[in-house]
């Protein structure tokens, strides 16, 4: 089983103003078995993309590929495509179990047979106690659990997920993290997940896709995006801090993260005073204006080696930890 996107254009004419391209020229591809994960701002196009890959959102240009197969002009219900939203919406009329199993039921397949299979899904999914519940009697949470359980219920070909997560706690979303990986491990199908959460990108991405203004700027490991970002766009949307990027010397911008910044009184670093530390649980996140400029520089350190605002220190980092862009293009040197 596969998924390719190509050169996937998508625009918007809003009732007044102008255009919005959502979608510019979008290349994307996903294996079997593989999580691909989409980070991106705000109206960067993930949405888009994900409904454009179900069948909601007609393309201007480009094409769908489903295992081999071109779908672009297929309606949503003949892709085989399960798409879980942000906001779950389960029929208010039926319980979670018939929830869950409504498509298996539409497809006529055995009784017997749907509630197996409804148990089995529930119980991965750890929602066997709500299933003779109704919808309106679920949190927030519950009802994303249960709309996933849906989708993967159906074995589709292709599962997408567009922030699944964001209205579960921190707990339980740990532990979904897992859930979903390994069941789509055993689906076998691609995946591919919207999230803003980016230490989730992290630990759930085979590999991820940063999009910015309905481009994909770098698809490739979490970990080669994160040591190796291909521009300075990328360095800023991706990681669990935007990077620091210092302004132009010699048409080169050059990048630490923050959490490779050392804050100290040793001699050789660049003087800044501390403006503002914020505890951050075990961390702390301090924010200096280096003397002289006004570049400020965010540090993540230890919450024992927190400074006080006002505190006179040396900023400084090692060489390696360096990344250096041009600063015409923005492209990593
Ligand atoms: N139906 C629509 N009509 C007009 N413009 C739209 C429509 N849907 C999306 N857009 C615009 O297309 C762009 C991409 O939107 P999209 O929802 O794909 O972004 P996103 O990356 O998913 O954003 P978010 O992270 O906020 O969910 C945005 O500029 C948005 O305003």
């Amino acid at each position: 089983m596969s998924l390719a996107i190509e050169g996937a254009r998508k625009h918007f004419r809003a009732r007044r103003g102008a255009a919005v391209v959502a979608l510019d020229g979008v290349d994307l591809d996903a294996k079997a078995g593989e999580l691909l994960v989409i980070v991106g701002p705000s109206g960067s196009g993930k949405s888009t993309l994900l409904r454009a890959i179900a069948g909601l959102e007609p393309l201007d240009a480009g094409r769908v590929v489903i295992d081999d197969r071109d779908v672009t002009a297929l309606p949503p219900g003949r892709r085989d495509v399960a798409l879980v939203f942000q906001e779950a919406a389960l029929f208010p009329h039926l319980g979670v179990a018939a929830n869950i199993g409504i498509g298996e039921r539409a497809r006529g397949e055995r009784r017997r047979d749907i509630e197996a299979r409804v148990r089995e899904v529930a119980r991965v999914l750890d929602i066997e106690p709500l299933l003779t519940r109704m919808p309106n009697e679920l949190s927030g949470g519950e009802r994303q659990r249960v709309a996933l359980a849906r989708a993967m219920i159906r074995s589709p070909r292709v599962c997408l997920l567009d922030e699944p997560l964001a209205s579960v706690d921190t707990e339980l979303r740990l532990r979904m993290r897992g859930e979903i990986r390994a069941v789509q491990r055993s689906l076998g199908v691609p995946m591919v997940h919207v999230t803003h959460d980016q230490v989730e990108a992290m630990a759930m991405g085979d590999r991820v896709a940063v999009m910015a203004r309905g481009r994909v700027l770098q698809c490739d490991t979490p970990a080669q995006v994160y040591a190796r970002p291909a521009t300075t766009a990328v360095a800023r949307i991706f990681g669990p801090l935007p990077m620091n990027l210092l302004p132009v010397v010699d048409g080169v911008v050059t990048g630490v993260r923050p959490e490779r910044v050392r804050l100290g009184q040793e001699p050789g670093g660049r003087a800044a005073s501390v403006v503002v530390v914020e505890p951050a649980g075990e961390e702390c996140l301090v924010r200096v204006l280096l003397d002289g400029t006004e570049t400020e520089l965010l540090a993540r350190l230890p919450w024992t080696a927190a400074p006080h605002a006002g505190e006179r220190v040396t900023v400084g980092w090692g060489a390696e930890d360096e990344h250096r862009f041009d600063a015409a293009t923005g492209e990593r040197r």
